[in-house]
């Protein structure tokens, strides 16, 4: 990435979302049909990516800070409390330490995360605790992480969320449409949660790892923005397999195809084991040579991880002070 590209990451970023969403479209079996993967040629693509162009000093930092405000940062999982959620939207307000970012000389931008994400039971929490803010929460709804509860009983959970406050809902959908190749039922399914979410925007996740081969992910996709999905999504983090770089090609190529038959611009937003900073510039990287600089934004990119923030702020210390400090003095995030 050239330098001259980093330093229009340092922006202040209103967290917000795209207002063109994506309408979506008739079900176009053929071109769902005609969709292939060639697992060696993407691979061997995505295997080029790491370290090439890799950014260093006030580039790399500036990239760091860009992604912070591209982060749904997480909690998902059984033991959340209220006091947990509460912690995490602290720390989506105020992402990194005061001392950094005014070594940085970025003291006066106000950055936060692009979202809080949390199961429906938490949404009023993280509602009241990001009041203000203008920081969107997100719900996994429908049944997450599986998908097997009743359709029904799906979309009552998409309605509730709503109901509560979330402005995104991140859905999954149902793996054994996409195995046995039926794609009308996932159309179907798909455009019932747009339909549930109303206003707000919803991430339709694939859970590629279920998935089997690329072909299934690059149709799945597709089937999903033609019914009307403002983004697509690697994972739940629940898979044994969850975002890599050979998925995100074939997904960001799903987008760019669908782009051109459209106009619709989808995001995306790869999950799950994106803990480390140098993986999220590979990530920048291969959205902006795959679909371009207005990709790089919190609108139509979002990374989900858990994790994350605290190596972007290990990292963005080193960059300040010199030196590495232990990962547990970034306690969340
Ligand atoms: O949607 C977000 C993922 O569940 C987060 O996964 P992670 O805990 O591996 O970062």
């Amino acid at each position: 990435m050239p330098e001259t590209a980093m330093t229009q990451t340092t922006e202040p970023v209103a967290a917000g979302h795209n207002s063109e969403r994506n309408a979506g479209m008739p079900l176009d079996l053929a071109a769902v049909n005609a969709v292939q993967a060639n697992r060696s040629a993407t691979e061997r693509r995505a295997a080029s990516l790491p370290g090439r162009r890799a950014v260093k000093g006030d580039a790399q930092s500036a990239w760091l800070l860009k992604a912070v405000t591209c982060i749904d940062l997480t909690t998902l999982n059984g033991d959340d409390t209220d006091g947990r959620v509460r912690r995490l939207c602290a720390k989506a307000r105020r992402p990194i330490r005061a001392d950094i970012l005014n070594a940085l000389g970025m003291g006066d931008r106000r950055i936060t995360t692009g979202a809080v994400c949390v199961y429906h039971r938490f949404v009023a929490t993280a509602v009241d605790a990001l009041k203000g803010s203008n920081i969107p929460v997100a719900a996994v709804s429908t049944g997450f992480p599986a998908g097997l509860v009743p359709h029904d009983v799906k979309l009552a959970e998409i309605e509730a969320s709503v109901k509560d406050g979330a402005e995104e809902i991140d859905i999954v959908i149902t793996r054994e449409h996409v195995l046995t190749g039926n794609w009308p039922a996932l159309y179907d399914e798909m455009r019932d949660f747009r339909a549930a979410c109303g206003d707000a925007h919803v991430k339709a996740i694939l859970a590629t790892g279920d998935l089997k081969t690329l072909r299934n992910v690059a149709r799945a996709s597709l089937v999903c923005m033609m019914a009307g999905a403002d983004f697509i999504k690697t994972s739940t983090g629940k898979e044994g397999v969850n975002a890599t770089l050979p998925v995100t090609l074939t997904m960001v190529r799903a987008i760019r195809q669908y782009r051109e038959m459209t106009g619709a611009k989808v995001g995306y937003k790869p999950a799950g084991g994106i803990s480390k900073a140098k993986d999220v510039l590979t990530y920048f990287a291969l959205m902006k040579e795959e679909l371009g600089r207005e990709w790089l934004d919190p609108e139509l990119f979002r990374i989900g991880a858990s994790s994350l923030l605290a190596d972007i702020e290990r990292q963005l210390e080193h960059r300040v002070t010199g030196a590495y400090s232990a990962l547990n003095r970034h306690p969340i995030g």
